[in-house]
């Protein structure tokens, strides 16, 4: 082989294993997108979601900072992603900026609906980094929209130490195929939520039915338990509310129902569990709270019912509760009673409780004691 030929063929032979240096790695790419595509596409909470693009993101792509923007067309976007979740909230409160579709329009209107790469991404989406820790170090970013059926639902920024990472000329196959798999999985895991609680939702007053209560209560008492907490189970049962119905109609005495649940919202905590239990009978979980500060406040809640007159098109309906409840301290747990046990054993007692408090003349609150051996 003369020169020319054996130089020819090493070119030849070098930009073959250039080329396939760049296949493997682009292979090794397009796994990393799709399996983290398939993740977060198989996410089954909200939460879950929000940590996967969030927080795994970040080292699953190597980034500086990653930050999610989304428009809460349906205004529940927040309460989906953080319920009870106050630490997540506050760590999460840079990185998922929730758009409001009427007050936030402007914004809205400026996500443009094809990636943007480079200084231009940083220029133009400058508010997305706000409030970022890492905003001093970021040198290259990557903005990504959200689209499902045409309509801009949100976008993504992926945010970059490298200045060269994101650059406006690079290839953007991979970085819209996230895009679209992050958009029909955000999509599909809050419809999947929203379902989720309707099918816990009580039609008539919006307090959770009790297939939630039954759920959540276990959990709650489990919890509860671990940490050597109390919990107390309250019964609530509307008096005399036949007699509503009988001279007022059902309508008035759904309504009554309604007024009921919202007058307990108000006074139990974000973290109670408000549910109807049946009929006229609301049940109420509170998780870590001691009997004398429950009995203060069904003691409030019983009072703010009573006060609160229900106005009519005629006159105005009075109506009073009767409160039963009992603590998880007072069953003496032990280590062989299961969650099951515990959790008839608790509304057993509240349900007694209030059975004594009907007893007792009704419109008042009483505990279940036990009795002494
Ligand atoms: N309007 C309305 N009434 C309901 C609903 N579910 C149950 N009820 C009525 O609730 C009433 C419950 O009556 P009772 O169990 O006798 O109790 P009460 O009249 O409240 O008497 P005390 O509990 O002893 O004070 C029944 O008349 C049921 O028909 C509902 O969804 N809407």
């Amino acid at each position: 082989m003369n020169d020319s030929v054996y130089d020819k063929n090493r070119e030849l032979q070098r930009k073959l294993d250039h080329f396939i240096k760049q296949a493997r790695a682009n292979e090794k790419k397009q796994e990393l997108y799709e399996t983290f595509g398939f993740e977060i596409i198989g996410a089954s909470t909200p939460k879950e979601l929000r940590d996967l693009l969030l927080f795994q993101s970040i080292a699953r792509f190597q980034l500086l900072d990653m930050v999610l923007c989304l428009v809460d067309h349906h205004k529940d976007a927040d309460r989906l992603f953080f319920e009870r979740d106050e630490e997540a909230r506050l760590s999460f409160a840079n990185k998922l900026l929730i758009l409001d579709p009427i007050k936030d329009t402007e914004i809205i209107q400026s996500l443009a609906t094809n990636p943007t790469l480079g200084t231009e991404a940083l220029k133009k989406y400058r508010w997305m980094l706000k409030g970022l820790k890492s905003r001093d170090q970021i040198k290259s970013a990557a903005f990504l929209p959200l689209l499902r059926s045409n309509q801009v639902i949100g976008s993504l920024m992926l945010l970059s130490q490298d200045p060269h990472r994101y650059q406006k000329n690079i290839g953007t196959f991979f970085l819209r195929k996230l895009s679209a798999m992050t958009a029909v999985a955000i999509e599909n895991c809050l419809n999947q939520q929203r379902i989720k609680e309707i099918s816990y939702q009580d039609v008539l007053t919006q307090a959770y039915n009790r297939r939630y209560f039954d759920l959540r209560f276990k959990d709650e008492i489990a919890r509860c338990v671990r940490w050597d907490d109390d919990l107390i189970c309250m019964f609530l049962d509307v008096d005399h509310f036949k007699k509503i119905n009988d001279n007022h109609g059902h309508q008035t005495g759904d309504l009554v129902l309604r007024h009921m649940v919202n007058l307990i919202k108000e006074q139990v905590r974000s973290c109670d569990i408000v549910a109807r239990y049946g009929g006229e009978e609301f049940v109420v979980a509170l998780p870590s709270t001691t009997l004398q500060a429950a009995h203060e406040i069904a003691e409030r809640l019983r009072k703010a019912i009573c006060s609160s007159a229900i106005i009519l098109y005629d006159r105005q309906l009075n109506i009073s509760v009767s409160i039963g409840m009992a603590s998880l301290r007072s069953l003496l747990i032990s280590p062989q009673h299961d969650a099951n046990f515990i959790c008839t054993t608790l509304l057993d007692r509240a349900d007694k409780a209030l059975y004594e408090a009907k007893q007792g003349g009704r419109n008042q609150v009483a505990v279940y004691i036990n009795p002494i051996l």
